[in-house]
Protein backbone atom coordinates (compact mmCIF):
# COMPACT_ATOMS: atom_id res chain seq x y z
CA UNK A 1 0.00 0.00 0.00
CA UNK A 2 0.78 3.23 -0.76
CA UNK A 3 1.75 5.96 1.72
CA UNK A 4 1.00 9.48 1.33
CA UNK A 5 2.19 11.88 3.45
CA UNK A 6 -0.44 14.94 3.78
CA UNK A 7 0.09 17.94 6.16
CA UNK A 8 -2.28 19.65 7.92
CA UNK A 9 -3.46 22.19 10.08
CA UNK A 10 -5.77 23.75 12.98
CA UNK A 11 -6.04 27.86 12.49
CA UNK A 12 -6.99 28.89 15.59
CA UNK A 13 -8.84 32.19 15.76
CA UNK A 14 -8.48 34.31 19.09
CA UNK A 15 -11.81 33.13 19.99
CA UNK A 16 -10.70 29.41 19.98
CA UNK A 17 -12.64 28.41 17.02
CA UNK A 18 -10.78 26.19 14.24
CA UNK A 19 -10.69 26.41 10.19
CA UNK A 20 -11.87 24.00 8.14
CA UNK A 21 -12.42 24.30 4.15
CA UNK A 22 -14.44 22.75 2.05
CA UNK A 23 -12.96 20.21 -0.51
CA UNK A 24 -13.85 21.23 -4.22
CA UNK A 25 -16.96 19.19 -5.63
CA UNK A 26 -14.66 17.91 -8.01
CA UNK A 27 -11.85 16.33 -6.18
CA UNK A 28 -11.32 12.68 -4.38
CA UNK A 29 -13.78 13.36 -0.82
CA UNK A 30 -15.13 16.34 -2.59
CA UNK A 31 -17.27 18.69 -0.54
CA UNK A 32 -16.09 17.32 3.21
CA UNK A 33 -14.34 19.69 4.90
CA UNK A 34 -11.49 19.49 5.82
CA UNK A 35 -8.55 20.84 7.83
CA UNK A 36 -6.24 23.33 5.32
CA UNK A 37 -3.26 21.68 3.72
CA UNK A 38 -1.89 19.13 1.38
CA UNK A 39 0.40 16.43 -0.18
CA UNK A 40 3.47 17.05 0.67
CA UNK A 41 5.98 16.72 -2.31
CA UNK A 42 9.38 14.92 -3.00
CA UNK A 43 12.43 16.45 -0.93
CA UNK A 44 10.00 18.39 1.19
CA UNK A 45 10.01 19.21 4.97
CA UNK A 46 5.90 18.71 5.87
CA UNK A 47 6.55 22.21 7.65
CA UNK A 48 7.31 23.55 4.56
CA UNK A 49 4.82 22.38 2.75
CA UNK A 50 2.29 23.30 5.00
CA UNK A 51 3.44 26.65 4.68
CA UNK A 52 3.69 26.47 0.93
CA UNK A 53 -0.26 25.61 1.03
CA UNK A 54 -1.37 28.13 3.34
CA UNK A 55 -0.47 30.66 1.47
CA UNK A 56 -2.23 28.79 -1.96
CA UNK A 57 -5.76 28.01 -0.22
CA UNK A 58 -6.02 30.76 2.46
CA UNK A 59 -3.41 33.50 1.00
CA UNK A 60 -1.94 33.82 4.68
CA UNK A 61 1.86 33.75 5.52
CA UNK A 62 2.98 31.54 8.67
CA UNK A 63 5.95 31.22 10.14
CA UNK A 64 7.39 27.87 10.84
CA UNK A 65 7.75 28.72 14.70
CA UNK A 66 3.80 29.14 15.13
CA UNK A 67 3.28 25.89 13.42
CA UNK A 68 2.98 23.81 16.57
CA UNK A 69 2.65 19.56 16.43
CA UNK A 70 -1.20 18.61 18.25
CA UNK A 71 -1.54 14.60 16.66
CA UNK A 72 -1.62 12.60 13.39
CA UNK A 73 -4.14 10.80 11.31
CA UNK A 74 -3.32 7.34 10.07
CA UNK A 75 -5.74 6.22 7.82
CA UNK A 76 -6.64 3.37 5.06
CA UNK A 77 -8.66 4.54 2.11
CA UNK A 78 -9.30 2.26 -0.48
CA UNK A 79 -6.39 2.82 -2.45
CA UNK A 80 -3.71 4.61 -0.51
CA UNK A 81 -2.69 5.08 3.20
CA UNK A 82 -3.07 8.56 4.55
CA UNK A 83 -0.51 9.14 7.02
CA UNK A 84 -1.25 13.49 8.04
CA UNK A 85 0.45 14.97 10.98
CA UNK A 86 -2.11 17.53 12.06
CA UNK A 87 -0.57 21.10 13.48
CA UNK A 88 -1.63 23.58 15.23
CA UNK A 89 -1.45 27.67 14.60
CA UNK A 90 -2.54 30.21 16.46
CA UNK A 91 -0.93 33.27 14.47
CA UNK A 92 -0.94 34.00 10.90
CA UNK A 93 -0.13 37.19 8.26
CA UNK A 94 -2.94 37.91 6.28
CA UNK A 95 -6.61 38.04 6.56
CA UNK A 96 -7.72 34.50 5.66
CA UNK A 97 -9.78 33.78 2.73
CA UNK A 98 -10.87 30.81 0.53
CA UNK A 99 -8.15 31.90 -2.11
CA UNK A 100 -8.86 28.92 -4.61
CA UNK A 101 -12.89 29.85 -3.98
CA UNK A 102 -13.18 27.14 -1.64
CA UNK A 103 -15.82 27.69 1.57
CA UNK A 104 -14.39 28.13 4.40
CA UNK A 105 -15.49 27.80 8.34
CA UNK A 106 -14.66 29.08 11.43
CA UNK A 107 -15.66 26.26 13.67
CA UNK A 108 -16.49 26.21 17.86
CA UNK A 109 -14.64 22.89 18.49
CA UNK A 110 -18.00 21.22 20.00
CA UNK A 111 -19.86 22.02 16.43
CA UNK A 112 -17.11 20.59 14.37
CA UNK A 113 -18.99 16.92 14.48
CA UNK A 114 -21.45 19.17 12.23
CA UNK A 115 -19.64 19.44 9.41
CA UNK A 116 -19.12 16.17 7.59
CA UNK A 117 -15.35 15.67 7.09
CA UNK A 118 -13.02 12.78 5.27
CA UNK A 119 -13.27 10.23 7.44
CA UNK A 120 -9.21 10.06 8.32
CA UNK A 121 -10.57 13.56 10.35
CA UNK A 122 -13.07 12.22 12.27
CA UNK A 123 -10.71 10.79 15.29
CA UNK A 124 -8.90 14.04 15.52
CA UNK A 125 -11.58 15.65 16.80
CA UNK A 126 -11.42 14.85 20.62
CA UNK A 127 -7.65 16.22 20.42
CA UNK A 128 -8.89 19.96 19.64
CA UNK A 129 -12.21 19.49 22.04
CA UNK A 130 -9.55 18.43 24.73
CA UNK A 131 -6.60 21.34 23.60
CA UNK A 132 -9.47 23.89 23.10
N1 LIG B 1 -5.61 18.80 3.40
C1 LIG B 1 -6.26 17.79 3.91
N2 LIG B 1 -6.31 16.59 3.26
C2 LIG B 1 -6.99 15.60 3.85
C3 LIG B 1 -7.64 15.77 5.10
N3 LIG B 1 -8.24 14.60 5.44
C4 LIG B 1 -7.99 13.73 4.45
O1 LIG B 1 -8.36 12.57 4.41
N4 LIG B 1 -7.24 14.34 3.47
C5 LIG B 1 -6.80 13.67 2.25
C6 LIG B 1 -7.57 14.10 1.04
C7 LIG B 1 -6.57 13.87 -0.07
O2 LIG B 1 -6.58 12.50 -0.42
C8 LIG B 1 -5.25 14.18 0.60
C9 LIG B 1 -4.84 15.61 0.39
O3 LIG B 1 -4.77 15.80 -0.94
P1 LIG B 1 -5.14 17.13 -1.71
O4 LIG B 1 -5.73 16.71 -2.98
O5 LIG B 1 -5.88 18.09 -0.87
O6 LIG B 1 -3.67 17.64 -1.90
P2 LIG B 1 -3.19 19.04 -2.31
O7 LIG B 1 -3.80 20.10 -1.46
O8 LIG B 1 -1.69 18.92 -2.33
O9 LIG B 1 -3.83 19.26 -3.74
P3 LIG B 1 -3.39 18.74 -5.17
O10 LIG B 1 -2.17 19.53 -5.50
O11 LIG B 1 -3.18 17.28 -5.09
O12 LIG B 1 -4.59 19.11 -6.00
O13 LIG B 1 -5.45 13.97 2.00
C10 LIG B 1 -7.59 17.02 5.76
O14 LIG B 1 -8.15 17.26 6.84
N5 LIG B 1 -6.88 18.00 5.12
MG1 LIG C 1 -5.16 20.62 -0.13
Amino acid sequence: MKIVLVAAVALVDKDGRVLLSQRPMDKQLGGLWEFPGGKVEAGERPEAALIRELKEELGIDVAESCLAPLTFASHAYEDFHLLMPLYVCRRWKGQVVGAEGQAIAWVRPLKLKDYPMPPADIPLIPHLVDLL
